[in-house]
Order: C-alpha cells, then sequence, then structure tokens
C-alpha cells in the first residue's frame, strides 16, 4: 500500500513538475517574442551595399531614444573603426517622427563589419534588416549563416526614387545649382551655388543621375513612375579606379585634395595645343578640352613634368565631362529640360558638379539646367528604411 502511495505522489510530483516546467518554458518563449517584437531593431535601419560603399541610415525615434543606446555606441565605434570621414553626423534629419542618421562604409569592410556586430552581440536585437543595391543579393549568405540577420531584398532603383523623393518633400533647401555657369572646361569660374526650391507641379519629367560605382539614368515622370532610359559603365569606380592605378593617392578623399590643386593642362590636350588658337570655323575657344589625357600620347616620357596632382584633376574632368555629354543627350531623348545628378562620386566633389552644371549649360545652350543635393549619396538607404517606417512619409 505504501509502495502504491509512494509511486502515486512520484508520478503526481513529476506530472505538476513538467506542467509547471512546459507553462515557463512557454513564457519564456511568450518574453522572448514580445521582447523580438519590441526590440527587432532590423526596422529601424536601411542598407544599400554597392560596388564601392555601403550605405547606412538608421532612425532614432523621439520616443525611443534610450532604446537605441547599443545601436549608437556600434555606430560610433564602428565608424571609428573604419574611418572618420565615413560618418556624415552633420547630414543627419529631423523629422517629427525622430531623428535619420547617416553612415557610410567601404563595401570591401563588410566581412568586418558583420564580424563586429557577432562580436558586439548587437544581432540578438536585429533579426532582419531592409537592404538594397547588389550586395543585397550578394551578401545576403554572409549575413545568415554569421550573425542570423536575414537582408531584405529591395530593388535599388525602386529604393533610390523612394528616398529621393522623400529628401525632396522633407528637407527644404535640399537641392543646388550653379547660376551664371561661366566656367571653362576645367571647371573653375565664378558660378554660384544657389538653392532651388521647385513646385512639386513642376517637378515632372526630370532625369535622375545616379553616378556611384557606374552611372544609372532614369526618367522620373511622378513620385512613384520612372524608367531606366540608360546608363555607362564610366563612373565614380572608374575615376577611383584610374586614380589609384596612376598616381599615389590610395583613396576617393586623398584624390579629391589632390584635384583642387592639380592642373590638367599638363596632361590633357586643348583646342588650343592643336590649332595655336582658337578654332573659330565651330566657335571652339582655345581652351577647349579636345583630347582627355591626349599630351601624354604625345610625350616619349609621359610622366616627366606631371604631378599626380594633374593627373587626379584631368581623370576628374574626363571622367564628369564624359558624363554630362550622356546625361545631356539622354534628356534630349527623354525630353526632359531638368537633370538631377546624384549618387557619392559628387559626395565633397565640387569640381565635378560645376564641371558637370557647365556641360549641361554648354551642351543645351543654356536650355537645361543641373541640379545636386546635399544628401546625394544616401537616397536608396532612405528607401529601404522607408519599406518599414511608412509613417515617416
Ligand atoms: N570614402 C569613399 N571611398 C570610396 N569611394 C568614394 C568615397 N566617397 C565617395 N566615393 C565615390 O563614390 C563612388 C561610389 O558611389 P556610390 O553612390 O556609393 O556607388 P555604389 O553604390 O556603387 O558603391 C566611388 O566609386 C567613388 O567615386
Ligand atoms: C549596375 C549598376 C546599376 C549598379 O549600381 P551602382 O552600384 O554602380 O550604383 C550601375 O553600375 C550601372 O548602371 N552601370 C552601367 C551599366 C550600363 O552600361 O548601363
Amino acid at each position: 500500500m505504501l509502495a502504491v502511495v509512494t509511486r502515486f505522489a512520484v508520478a503526481t510530483v513529476v506530472v505538476v513538475g513538467l506542467v509547471v516546467l512546459r507553462k515557463r518554458k512557454l513564457q519564456r518563449l511568450q518574453a522572448r517574442i514580445i521582447y523580438h517584437r519590441d526590440k527587432d531593431l532590423g526596422r529601424r535601419f536601411g542598407l544599400d551595399v554597392g560596388g564601392t560603399l555601403g550605405k547606412l541610415v538608421y532612425l532614432e525615434k523621439a520616443d525611443a531614444a534610450t532604446e537605441l543606446g547599443d545601436v549608437h555606441t556600434f555606430m560610433l565605434a564602428n565608424t571609428s573603426y573604419s574611418k572618420s570621414s565615413m560618418r556624415d553626423a552633420d547630414m543627419a534629419l529631423s523629422l517629427p517622427g525622430g531623428q535619420v542618421h547617416f553612415v557610410r562604409f567601404e563595401t570591401s569592410k563588410l566581412e568586418g563589419v558583420v564580424e563586429f556586430v557577432r562580436h558586439r552581440c548587437f544581432h540578438r536585437d536585429i533579426r532582419a534588416i531592409p537592404c538594397t543595391g547588389g550586395g543585397a543579393f550578394k551578401f545576403s549568405k554572409l549575413f545568415e549563416d554569421h550573425v542570423g540577420i536575414t537582408l531584405e531584398k529591395c530593388d535599388e532603383l525602386a529604393c533610390l526614387i523612394q528616398g529621393l523623393g522623400f529628401v525632396m518633400r522633407h528637407v527644404p533647401d535640399e537641392c543646388y545649382t550653379f547660376k551664371n555657369v561661366a566656367l571653362n572646361h576645367q571647371g573653375m569660374g565664378e558660378a554660384t551655388k544657389t538653392i532651388v526650391h521647385t513646385p512639386t507641379s513642376e517637378l515632372y519629367p526630370f532625369l535622375l543621375v545616379n553616378i556611384g560605382s557606374g552611372v544609372s539614368i532614369l526618367k522620373v515622370t511622378s513620385a512613384t513612375e520612372y524608367s531606366r532610359v540608360s546608363g555607362t559603365s564610366l563612373g565614380g569606380g572608374t575615376y577611383l579606379g584610374l586614380c589609384k592605378l596612376l598616381s599615389k593617392y590610395k583613396s576617393f578623399d586623398e584624390a579629391m585634395v589632390a584635384s583642387i590643386a592639380g592642373d590638367s593642362n599638363a596632361v590633357d590636350m586643348t583646342v588650343g595645343d592643336i590649332y595655336g588658337g582658337n578654332y573659330t570655323q565651330f566657335n571652339l575657344s582655345a581652351d577647349t578640352l579636345a583630347s582627355s589625357f591626349g599630351k601624354m600620347g604625345t610625350k616619349y616620357e609621359p610622366k616627366s613634368g606631371v604631378k599626380d596632382e594633374d593627373v587626379a584633376r584631368s581623370l576628374l574632368i574626363m571622367i564628369t565631362t564624359n558624363i554630362g555629354q550622356v546625361a545631356y543627350l539622354s534628356a534630349q531623348r527623354s525630353d526632359t529640360q531638368r537633370i538631377y545628378f546624384c549618387g557619392n562620386f559628387l559626395r565633397q566633389n565640387e569640381i565635378a558638379s560645376r564641371q558637370l552644371a557647365y556641360a549641361i549649360d554648354y551642351w543645351s545652350k543654356s536650355k537645361m539646367q543641373a541640379q545636386f543635393f546635399h544628401h546625394e549619396g544616401f537616397f536608396g538607404a532612405l528607401g529601404a528604411l522607408l519599406t518599414h517606417n511608412q509613417d515617416l512619409l
């Protein structure tokens, strides 16, 4: 009898124990789901991983600033861990729903960034991140395997348009142009940088030229309608690649500084070099660029008397002049008067934007205008962020 009672008691304890344990496990599971739902920080990010640069934007909500404390730490640590110039603190946007921050890193360092996220365990709060650009495809396995984060693929041109529209609506002084484009072919002159406000009723259609590693050219007909009308493989990647190949400069920022001091006439052939003066019959003045790098072809020892900064300047003018001409021809073909230029090639690159403004004015005989943006390189990442933050729209 005692044995039966004992067995019954033990069985009861075991069953009750199992029920309690199961309940606790369920509670833990529920808590975990709620924790993740509340702390799914991935929805606060937008990522754009291109051929050369990764762009990350993140939203710091006004009502939940503390929750993002870790992520702020990550951003600060991560940006100093790559390069100080990668942080665009001054570009942060203050919106009614919170602050949007911008960070840039080299795509070649992406594995390091993933390792950093894993090391610091930030991935525990992030299940998925909306991501655009080729890297959304190329690196999705890397993110899954190393940190269990899913990259939600978003189309890069759709994100570009979405981000561009957002900035045009919410940032009053975002667009600028150069008035009185009295430049010469070297991008020198007195043209004044001027903020432009275009009413939405006059905005469409326009041409959007995105100068990233390569160049995509879109005709935009409304806030959501666009088509890709052209492209060229001679873009920002070409400039950076040739600079690294032909000069001592190892980074875009170094090349930018050097190109300010450089003299492209040491390298390029002008109409004057060929004609000894103007080519009056076709209204080509002596200082018109006739052949980029042309002088180098005529020298036995091309590098003698040429400085690295001249090479950097000449490359900049060569790439920009070509993009300007392709953009002009595309605008003509697409029947658009205004051409917007974006992409990180134009980041802190006033020589290039002035040169583009000049090229569009020159080719169109002042009928078309080039415009630029202060957040030129972040539209794709912003568009990705907006996929989960429609309330910001
Ligand atoms: N810090 C930088 N490092 C490398 N390239 C830069 C940097 N800043 C600007 N660039 C320029 O921006 C280009 C990449 O532009 P981006 O719009 O980010 O294109 P992608 O999405 O193809 O990477 C580079 O090819 C280079 O010309
Ligand atoms: C393939 C790309 C859309 C990728 O975008 P990116 O990373 O260069 O910003 C772009 O490089 C491009 O449009 N290249 C030119 C391709 C063409 O000849 O049309």
